[in-house]
């Protein structure tokens, strides 16, 4: 019961790079829902998110922590990396980017690992708006989508794949505001059940969605409750 209700949980994690302190005693626990994870630049949303999926120690040469962090009341240390790749799913603007040099379906047999009929999802596609995007059918490339419709493509992936956790490193900050409010009614419709976490720099835009909101700042936590709590207290 207690991992349903708080699938990752940070005890006491603190994490140093090239001998300089980047993320102190962190004590947290996201919900199942949405979580949102502020910070300004710099603040160490990025490490903590990738402290999850064990990905700090393939990006920095010198890294050291303590403390643990838990997916689902395992410690991550002692989880093997494809069962943690396979239910926790980090992506960054640098996905985003990557996806340029693949085609359509270039990329989904890349993310799905297994051919799936169009025409099974040609409605789903439709209503997430990637079907007009086809024009050169299957062989168009991902190079002219634009990030709104990279993203409602990934949603259409973490359909497929179901992930249980859900990471967004700052995704979704460059979405203007009506393109934002599309993609969060399909992430409302798909958070029973899973864990998202979306870390933002633009807290204002991602309040009213939170169930949780967590905020760092050098490395510390700010502020973990409900947004609620936290607009009443300003
Ligand atoms: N490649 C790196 N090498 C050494 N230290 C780094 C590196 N990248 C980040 N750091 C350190 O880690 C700290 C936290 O960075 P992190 O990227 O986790 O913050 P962030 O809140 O995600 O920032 P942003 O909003 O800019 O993405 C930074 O202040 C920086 O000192």
């Amino acid at each position: 019961m207690k991992s349903r209700k708080f699938p990752i949980r940070f005890e006491n994690f603190s994490l140093s790079v090239d001998g300089k302190s980047v993320l102190e005693n962190i004590t947290l626990s996201f919900v199942e829902g949405m979580n949102v994870l502020y910070g300004p630049r710099g603040s160490g949303k990025s490490s903590l998110l990738r402290s999850i999926v064990k990905l700090n120690t393939e990006i920095f040469n010198e890294i050291s922590r303590s403390g643990s962090v838990y997916l689902f009341d395992q410690n991550v240390e002692d989880l093997d990396d494809i069962y943690v790749r396979k239910n926790a799913l980090y992506l960054d603007t640098s996905f985003i980017d990557a996806m340029n040099q693949y085609t359509f379906d270039e990329f989904l047999k890349l993310a799905l690992k297994r051919k799936i009929s169009l025409e099974n999802f040609s409605e789903k596609l439709d209503d997430l708006g990637i079907l007009r995007m086809l024009i050169r059918g299957q062989k168009t490339p991902l190079s002219v989508f634009s990030p709104a419709e990279k993203i409602s493509l990934l949603l259409f992936i973490l359909e497929q794949k179901k992930p249980r956790v859900i990471l967004m490193d700052c995704l979704l900050d460059h979405l203007d505001d009506e393109n934002l409010e599309k993609i969060m009614d399909m992430f409302l419709k798909m958070k029973e059940e899973r864990t998202f976490v979306i870390s933002t720099r633009i807290l204002q835009r991602f309040l009213y969605i939170a169930d949780l909101l967590v905020i760092l700042n050098n490395g510390r936590i700010n502020y973990t409750g409900s947004p609620k709590d936290f607009v009443l207290r300003m």
